[in-house]
């Protein structure tokens, strides 16, 4: 028996180490079995973790991880190797075996005494042993640690490589990722569009129905159309055949035409030189006899017209007997003029006859046409007539007739001007009837004759008028001037003539004709003679003035009657204004008023004589101021 006491205390360390050796043992044993040691944890953690890529790579790569039932390794290179060899167990159980097998079983630590130091020794010799033992298993431990811990940087460094694969192949996928979202909102949009579009297509789809059938209708119609193309293309041709004919027929009636136009335009010189003709037959001064009706409108007793003929008028007187034992004696004075109108002639039937001498008028030759009896005798109402149509007298019946003869001679290649003027003849003094300024400012009048012969009026109105209205106008502002007059002075138109003068110009370019006259209307004073010794101051002026133009005048148309070398024109104004109109190159017509009241009688008779005188006279051959 040896004295070395056997420490229970060594027993209780080494029954402890190998009580944790035991608990190791297990849980080596099951690390080893749940865990392949070549597979560190850390990266099944990694490649399984299911965080997002980008939290994972900011997780820090060194991390401790703590494998399941295995003791805490750390990696990080400050840390590892004494926690290395501290957290292996795997040695330090295999030494605890060792020493448990050395000892008898159910023995624990013997103690040594005091005095054992060979004992002492050989313990502490022992665990020395036992230390080495524990060294060089750690060691060996450790190497393998560093084995696995090479290895395990590959791994981690061929995992960061694949993480990092990892993730760029998951940022490849976020860009493609993207790329599909931005496809699939591409699609969308393509989507959307072909919604619209298939809804177009849709509507394109029944337009083009509605367009087909208005196609198919439109198509029937242009059938029907090209019938009737065919159809007006013979009417067409056939069109054109008669076209042809017809322009054949228009040009051989333009030939016509011309012809007839120049046919025309002698038969229009032949009219007026037949009308001339026929003028000249009637003769050239002409005289019409015109009696008033009575208020009543009859006739009395001593004028006498006779009923078979409109020429010829009697004026009886019955003279009473002297000596009254023999009965009451009639005296008859008979007067034949050209034409006689009884009280019941209307302005139509008197105007009618005139009317041949306003046509000579156009044709070129001068007209002068007056009116001669005493005062009321209805000399004015011949002449102006009044403003209702039937009673209108000659002077607005020959401007109208002027004028439309006028624009009928257009289609002939005629063109007229006509110029007016209307002057007032007062004791041998001009007035212009046609003035219309201040009475004040009225201008003096003195008749000139130009070297043609034209007798022209000083300060005179000569208006051109070109419509018959306008000659109308002018007529109403004679009237207008006449009746100033007359206020101031009573009863003056009786005593004045008035003298209207129509200058008529004519020019047919075409054939290079022109002609120019005048149409002279003229409304006489009245034409009664006063008692001399009853007339006195001016009315006697006014009576020798009227005497004196009228028996002028008669003067006058005798000397050119008897064809005398000196006609005394220019002894009064008004054979003065009138010279053109009365010489040998003029018409004239003389109306003779008569009153047919009894106490008129005297004067009737004068009247008629005077006439009678005028009606007498052959006034040489007009001829027409041709050019
Ligand atoms: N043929 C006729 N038919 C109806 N009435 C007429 C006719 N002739 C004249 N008279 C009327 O007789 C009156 C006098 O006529 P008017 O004034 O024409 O005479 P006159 O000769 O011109 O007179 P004066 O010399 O004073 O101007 C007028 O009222 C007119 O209307």
């Amino acid at each position: 028996m040896s004295r070395l006491p056997v420490m229970s205390t060594k027993r209780v360390l080494t029954s402890s180490s190998s009580e944790n050796s035991q608990d190791m043992a297990p849980a080596q044993k099951k690390m080893r079995k749940d865990q392949d040691p070549q597979k560190p944890q850390t990266a099944t953690t990694i490649i399984g973790d299911k965080r997002p890529p980008a939290a994972a790579a900011r997780a820090p790569l060194y991390r401790p991880v703590r494998g399941a039932g295995a003791a805490t390794v750390a990696v990080a290179p400050s840390r590892g190797v004494p926690k290395q060899v501290k957290a292996s167990s795997a040695p330090k159980a295999a030494s605890v075996k060792q020493q448990a097998v050395t000892k008898p079983a159910g023995t624990g630590p013997t103690r040594r005494q005091p005095w054992d130091l060979k004992g002492k020794v050989s313990d502490m010799e022992s665990k020395i042993r036992t230390y080495q033992t524990k060294i060089k298993s750690l060691s060996e431990d450790n190497e393998v640690l560093k084995g696995s811990l090479a290895q395990s940087k590959t791994k981690a460094a061929e995992l960061e490589r694949e993480v990092e694969r990892q993730r760029r192949k998951i940022s490849e996928f976020e860009q493609e990722q993207q790329r599909l979202y931005g496809v699939q909102n591409e699609l969308e949009k393509v989507s959307s569009e072909k919604n619209v579009l298939q809804k177009e297509l849709s509507n394109l789809e029944q337009k083009y129905k509605v367009n087909e059938t208005l196609r198919e209708s439109q198509e029937m119609e242009l059938q029907t159309l090209k019938m009737k193309q065919s159809v007006q293309e013979t009417t067409m041709a056939r069109l054109q055949a008669t076209l042809k004919e017809t322009e054949e027929v228009v040009t051989s009636l333009k030939e016509t035409v011309a012809h007839q136009k120049d046919e025309l335009h002698a038969g229009e010189m032949e009219r007026r030189q037949l009308h001339n003709t026929i003028q000249e037959l009637k003769g050239n001064i002409r005289v019409f006899c015109r009696v008033r009706p009575l208020e009543d409108g009859g006739l009395t007793k001593h004028i006498q017209l006779a009923p078979s003929d409109n020429k010829s008028i009697i004026l009886a007187k019955t003279e009473e007997s002297h000596t009254g034992k023999t009965a009451d004696t009639q005296k008859n004075y008979h007067f034949s003029f050209d034409r006689v109108f009884g009280p019941q002639a209307s302005q139509l039937e008197i105007f009618d006859e005139i009317s041949l001498l306003v046509q000579s008028a156009l044709d070129g030759y001068n007209v002068c046409c007056f009116a001669y009896g005493q005062t009321g005798s209805g000399k004015t109402y011949t002449m102006e007539g009044e403003e209702v149509d039937d009673t209108r007298g000659v002077i607005p019946r020959a401007v109208q007739q002027i004028f439309r003869a006028g624009a009928k001679l257009q289609s002939q290649g005629w063109e007229f001007s006509f110029t007016a003027s209307f002057v007032e003849i007062y004791n041998e003094t001009l007035r212009d009837l046609l003035y219309s300024g201040k009475a004040s400012k009225r201008p003096e009048h003195e008749i000139r004759k130009a070297a043609n012969n034209e007798v022209t009026v000083t300060n005179l109105t000569y208006e051109k008028v070109y419509t018959e209205d306008q000659v109308l106008g002018l007529i109403a502002l004679a009237k207008e001037n006449r009746s100033t007059a007359q206020t101031a002075l009573n009863d003056r138109s009786s005593r004045s003539h008035s003298v209207f003068q129509l200058q008529i110009e004519g020019v047919n370019s075409g054939r290079d004709v022109k002609c120019k006259s005048t149409l002279c209307l003229v409304d006489l004073a009245g034409s009664e003679r006063m008692v001399k010794s009853q007339s006195q101051g001016e009315r006697f002026k006014e009576m020798t003035s009227i005497n004196s133009s009228l028996s002028n005048l008669g003067i006058v148309i005798t000397s050119l009657a008897n064809k005398e070398s000196h006609v005394p024109y220019r002894n009064t104004k008004l054979t003065y204004l009138l010279q053109n109109c009365l010489g040998g190159n003029s018409k004239t017509l003389m109306f003779v008023n008569i009153s047919p009241e009894p106490d008129s009688f005297g004067e009737t008779l004068n009247s008629l004589r005077f006439a009678s005188k005028v009606n007498d006279c052959v006034i040489g051959t007009a001829s027409s101021n041709k050019k």
